[in-house]
């Protein structure tokens, strides 16, 4: 029993066992075929879903869509950012408000702040869950650390942290069937079995403007914070200095070594940073927003109006919005996607490559490489997309570097790697490659130019770049189908980087005579040429 057990634990997070490795010929170029090692066996994984299950905290979706199919189009970019669940598409979506809407991004900093904190006490309850001794979910036989009086001090002392973060969720989700389930899940006197053993909980609310509104909404006029949120803040606040002992006790360090768990590398880890964030005056840097974790429920619009800086012509804040999509890449929130397809410019697509060593949250049998890889062929053979520009980002590059250099072996999960360099360039490489080659197979638009860039999502300097690229990249889309410029000389000039200058001279003439022009915004009369055609099946992706 015991073995088995250990064995679980080791399949379940760390799912493709050396031992049961089937590797299958592959190779990159017409009919790319990353091979990932054998998954575990489905009884052993059963058994395992018993013992680990996800905490379930997500709150209904939000509504659809306001904008009518006209007014989507109407927009002046519009995007959909597509990808597998913790991907970094709403970190990208923060990017971008932090590009083009800096005012806006600085103004809704304080909001991220019960968001920043929740994450904090969230990973506080884990490890006090995972020290708790009635954590009987277990099975690790090194799992039974005996406890000193200093701990077991620590464990009471921060016991009032598990009511902020009741009240926290609640805030920010905003319901209570949230909050009982939850709050059920990260009680010390529950058993261990609620918690994914290698993770913290996260909270899933309402993406973006859903939950930011319900907080402005719940503050009163001209108070910064609610008494709630003093309250919460007054109880961080207090904790600090045993958050500060528990996180460097060396007993707490062994357990999450024993457990094989990396709190650091995962989204929301703030345990470092507490003596700041829990000062008085806190208010969250950009960075702070950009590592925050929330993870999105359901499609929701972001209209990220440009501020005038950023188009000439526009300097009386006339200027077009961007609406991005921003939508969640959990498997059950996929079917969602589709309705944006008949109307999207351009389609930003994230894959994680860090995550190839790292299994999917909703099925423990697939690997989130080989996931992403699936979606990605999905995307690109999809009819409706056929002229839709695609942005792929391989995200994480950070993540994976580090993994690289930790020294977990790449070629250990993508078998078809074989024995090439255990090396970032190298395996970023094979990826992008791979990602292209599966883009020309099924692409079923042969003159489609897919756009791939390797980003870290929370580097806001590099991602403004390619934030940059894509919309110069937009502009060029949209005046091809404008007609203002001969398309063979868009062509010419078009994905093309070097080209910037160009596309910076267009879109600036573009922009004056959207402005001066007698007849009323220019790109907005110009109808959209793509067809109506219908909807995108959902069933078909399962095939
Ligand atoms: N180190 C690192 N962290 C990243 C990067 N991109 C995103 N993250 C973090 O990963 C976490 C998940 O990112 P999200 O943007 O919420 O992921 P998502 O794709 O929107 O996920 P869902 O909403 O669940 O579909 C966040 O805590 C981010 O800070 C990256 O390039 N490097
Ligand atoms: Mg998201």
């Amino acid at each position: 029993m015991e073995d088995l057990g250990r064995a679980g634990r080791f399949v379940q997070w760390r799912i493709f066992r050396e031992a049961e490795r089937r590797p299958i010929n592959a190779s990159i170029g017409a009919k790319p075929i990353p091979t990932f090692s054998k998954c575990a066996p489905p009884e052993l994984i059963q058994r395992l879903r018993g013992h680990h299950q996800f905490p379930q905290t997500k709150t209904t979706t939000t509504g659809m869509s306001g904008l009518s199919r006209r007014e989507r189009q109407n927009g002046f970019f519009v995007n959909v950012r597509t990808g597998q669940a913790e991907s970094g598409k709403s970190t990208i979506l923060k990017n971008m408000q932090l590009h083009f809407s800096p005012s806006v991004f600085h103004a809704e900093a304080e909001l991220w702040r019960p968001v920043i904190h929740l994450n904090l006490v969230r990973s506080v309850n884990f490890i006090l869950n995972l020290l708790s001794p009635r954590s009987s979910g277990s099975t690790s036989p090194t799992s039974t650390l005996p406890l000193d009086d200093s701990v077991r001090r620590l464990i009471f002392s921060l016991a009032p942290l598990k009511s902020v973060e009741t009240s926290l969720t609640q805030r920010i989700s905003g319901s209570t069937n949230t909050v009982n389930h939850d709050h059920k899940s990260t009680n010390i006197d529950t058993p261990y079995a609620h918690y994914n053993p290698a993770k913290a909980p996260e909270i899933a609310v309402r993406s973006g403007a859903g939950w930011k509104g319900l907080l402005k909404f719940r503050r009163q006029p001209g108070v910064l914070s609610s008494p709630e949120d003093i309250q919460n803040r007054r109880i961080i606040n207090a904790c600090v200095d045993d958050i500060i002992t528990l996180w460097k006790n060396p007993i707490v360090q062994e357990k999450l070594r024993q457990e094989e768990i990396s709190l650091k590398d995962q989204p929301g880890f703030f345990l470092e940073d507490v003596q700041r964030i829990s000062a008085e005056e806190y208010l969250p840097t950009p960075d702070d927003v950009l590592r925050a974790r929330v993870s999105t429920i359901g499609p929701e619009e972001h209209r990220i109006p440009m501020e005038s800086k950023f188009i000439p012509g526009f300097e009386n804040g006339n200027g077009k919005d961007w609406i991005v999509y921003d939508v969640g890449g959990d498997r059950s929130q996929r079917a969602a996607w589709a309705q944006f397809f008949d109307t999207v410019t351009v389609i930003i697509f994230l894959a994680p490559v860090s995550a190839f060593n790292q299994a999917l949250a909703e099925d423990e049998t697939v690997n989130r490489l080989a996931d992403s890889m699936k979606l990605w062929r999905m995307i690109c053979s999809n009819k409706l997309l056929a002229s839709v520009d695609l942005i792929l980002l391989l995200n994480k590059i950070d993540i994976l570097d580090a993994q690289l250099k930790a020294g977990v072996q790449f070629s250990k999960y993508v078998t078809s790697y074989r024995d090439k360099p255990n090396e970032t360039e190298a395996v970023s490489k094979y990826l992008l490659d791979m990602f292209t080659a599966l883009h020309k197979q099924h692409s079923p638009n042969k003159r489609r130019k897919m756009h791939p860039h390797l980003t870290c999502a929370i580097d806001t300097k590099a991602t403004a770049t390619v934030i940059t690229h894509i919309q110069e990249l937009i502009l060029i889309k949209t005046l091809s189908q404008t007609n203002i410029f001969p398309s063979t000389f868009i062509h010419l000039h078009g994905n093309h980087l070097a080209n910037a200058y160009v596309y910076k001279m267009i879109f600036i003439c573009v922009l004056w005579l959207n402005s001066r022009c007698a007849f009323g915004p220019l790109i907005q009369r110009i109808p959209v040429r793509r067809p109506c055609r219908p909807r995108f099946q959902y069933r078909n992706w399962a095939k």
